[in-house]
C-alpha cells in the first residue's frame, strides 16, 4: 500500500485515478505529495517521502536542491493547464482593448432611469480597438506561450516570439508564421502587447523591467501570468504613471501594484478551470503511481527523464551524485552477492544521476543487506527496491 498526501484543491477526477493500493491523506508519513501552489520552500520533509508531484507547471514553490539531496524526485504535469492560461490571455487582450472593465464599471454606476439616454451619449468614451493587425510579443514559447502565439495568429495578429531555450517538441507546436528573434528587446520592440510565459528562476527575475518596457509601443499592454517578480512591478507602476504602458494585468498581487485603475490583478486563476484542474490532477496521479511502482521519471524536473520497461521480478533504483565510479560501485555490491543484473540503465542531469538496475533472483536477506550497503555509499541520496506488481 502507498500513501499520498495532497495539498491544495486536487480535482476529484485525479483522486479517483489512484488504484486501490494507494491511500490518500491517511498518514503523516506519505510516500508522495500531490500538490499545486503550496509553498514548501521552508518545509521539512518526512523520511518516507519519495516524490513530490506538482499538478501544474511551476515548481518554484519547491526547494529543488534540498529535496534532491534527500532523494525526492520532483515532477510537474507539463501542458495540463496551458489552454486555460491561453484563453485568459486572449480574454484580457480583448477586455483591455475594448475597455470592458471601465465600461462595466460605468454601467454599474449609472443604473438610474436615464441610463438609456446616457448610454448613447457616453458610449464613445469606451471606444476600443481590435486585435487584428496588432503586434504581440510572446516571451517564453513553451506549453503556454506556444498556445498564446498560435491563438494570436488566429486572431489576425502579428506575433514575435523569444525563447532561447526552446525545446524541439515545443518548436513543432509553433506556427511557422511566428517570427522568432534572439533578444527580448527585439521581441518587445514596438509591441502593442507583451506577455511572458517563463518559469521563475534566478535568470527570469526582473526579465521585464524599465529597459524592456522602454522598447514597447507607447500605450502597450503588459501581461504577467507567470510569477510575481518576473516583471519588475516597480518599473511597471512607473511606466503606467508615465503613460508608457496603458494597462498591466497580472495573476500575482503585491502591495506596490494595488489600487491602480490601470492594473488588473487576478488572484492566481490562470490555471483555474475545471478542465485544467482535472487534467493536472489525473496526470499527477498517474505520475505518482508510475514513479512509485515503476521508478520511471517522465517529466521529472530534478532527475534525468528515464523510461525503462520493467520486465523482471525486482527493480532497484538509486538516486546519486553525478560523479565517477557510481555505476561501478553499485554493480560491485550486486556482484558481491552473486546477484545477476538483467538490465541496467543510468543517466545524469546536471549534478544528479539516476541508476535503474533490474534483477530477478533476490532473496529477502540479500535485499536488505544490499539496500543497506548501497545506501551507505556516501554519494548516494536514496535507494529504493520495487517489487514487480
Ligand atoms: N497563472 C497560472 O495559473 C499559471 C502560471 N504558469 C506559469 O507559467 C510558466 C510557464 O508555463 P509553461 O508554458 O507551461 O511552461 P513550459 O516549461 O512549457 O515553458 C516555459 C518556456 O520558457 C522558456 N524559457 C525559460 N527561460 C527563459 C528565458 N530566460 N527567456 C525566455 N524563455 C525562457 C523555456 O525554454 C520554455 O519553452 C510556469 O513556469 C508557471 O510559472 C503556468 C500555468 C498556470
Ligand atoms: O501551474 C502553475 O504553474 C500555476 O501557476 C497554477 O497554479 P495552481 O495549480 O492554480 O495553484
Amino acid at each position: 500500500m502507498y500513501d499520498v498526501k495532497t495539498f491544495n484543491a486536487i480535482a476529484q477526477s485525479g483522486l479517483d485515478t489512484f488504484r486501490n493500493d494507494f491511500e490518500i491523506n491517511k498518514t503523516d508519513d506519505p510516500d508522495a505529495y500531490l500538490i499545486r501552489s503550496v509553498n514548501l520552500l521552508e518545509a521539512d520533509f518526512p523520511q518516507s517521502l519519495k516524490t513530490i508531484v506538482r499538478a501544474g507547471a511551476g515548481v518554484n514553490n519547491i526547494p529543488l536542491d534540498r529535496v534532491t539531496e534527500k532523494g525526492i524526485a520532483v515532477f510537474n504535469t507539463p501542458g495540463s493547464n496551458a489552454n486555460a492560461v491561453k484563453e485568459l490571455i486572449v480574454a484580457l487582450m480583448i477586455a483591455t482593448k475594448r475597455n470592458l472593465f471601465e465600461a462595466h464599471q460605468y454601467s454599474d454606476e449609472h443604473t438610474e432611469a436615464d441610463v438609456s439616454q446616457r448610454t448613447e451619449k457616453d458610449k464613445t468614451k469606451f471606444n476600443g480597438t481590435e486585435l487584428a493587425g496588432k503586434k504581440i510579443a510572446v516571451i517564453g514559447l513553451g506549453h503556454v506561450g506556444s498556445l498564446v502565439a498560435n491563438a494570436a495568429l488566429g486572431l489576425g495578429m502579428k506575433v514575435i516570439g523569444y525563447d532561447p531555450y526552446l525545446s524541439a517538441n515545443a518548436a513543432w507546436r509553433i506556427n511557422n508564421k511566428v517570427k522568432r528573434v534572439d533578444t527580448i528587446k527585439k521581441a518587445v520592440k514596438s509591441a502593442d502587447f507583451v506577455t511572458i510565459h517563463v518559469p521563475k528562476n534566478e535568470e527570469t527575475i526582473g526579465l521585464i523591467s524599465t529597459p524592456e518596457i522602454n522598447e514597447m509601443k507607447d500605450g502597450a499592454v503588459l501581461f504577467n501570468y507567470s510569477r510575481v517578480g518576473i516583471v519588475d512591478n516597480k518599473a511597471a507602476v512607473k511606466a503606467i504613471r508615465n503613460q508608457k504602458i496603458n494597462h498591466y494585468c497580472t495573476d500575482f498581487g503585491e502591495p506596490i501594484i494595488a489600487d491602480n485603475p490601470k492594473i488588473t490583478i487576478t488572484p492566481h486563476i490562470g490555471g483555474s478551470t475545471l478542465e485544467a484542474e482535472s487534467n493536472g490532477a489525473i496526470q499527477g496521479a498517474n505520475t505518482v503511481m508510475d514513479y512509485l511502482q515503476n521508478g520511471d521519471t517522465t517529466n521529472c524536473v530534478n532527475l534525468p527523464n528515464m523510461q525503462v520497461a520493467f520486465e523482471t521480478a525486482f527493480r532497484i533504483t538509486v538516486i546519486h551524485q553525478n560523479v565517477p565510479n557510481m555505476v561501478g560501485q553499485i554493480s560491485t555490491q550486486l556482484a558481491n552477492r552473486q546477484i545477476n543484473i538483467e538490465n541496467m540503465a543510468n543517466a545524469a542531469k546536471d549534478k544528479v544521476a539516476y541508476t535503474i538496475v533490474d534483477v530477478n533472483d533476490l532473496n529477502q536477506d540479500d535485499a536488505e543487506d544490499l539496500i543497506h550497503h548501497l545506501n551507505s555509499i556516501p554519494e548516494v541520496y536514496r535507494v529504493r527496491l520495487i517489487k514487480h506488481q
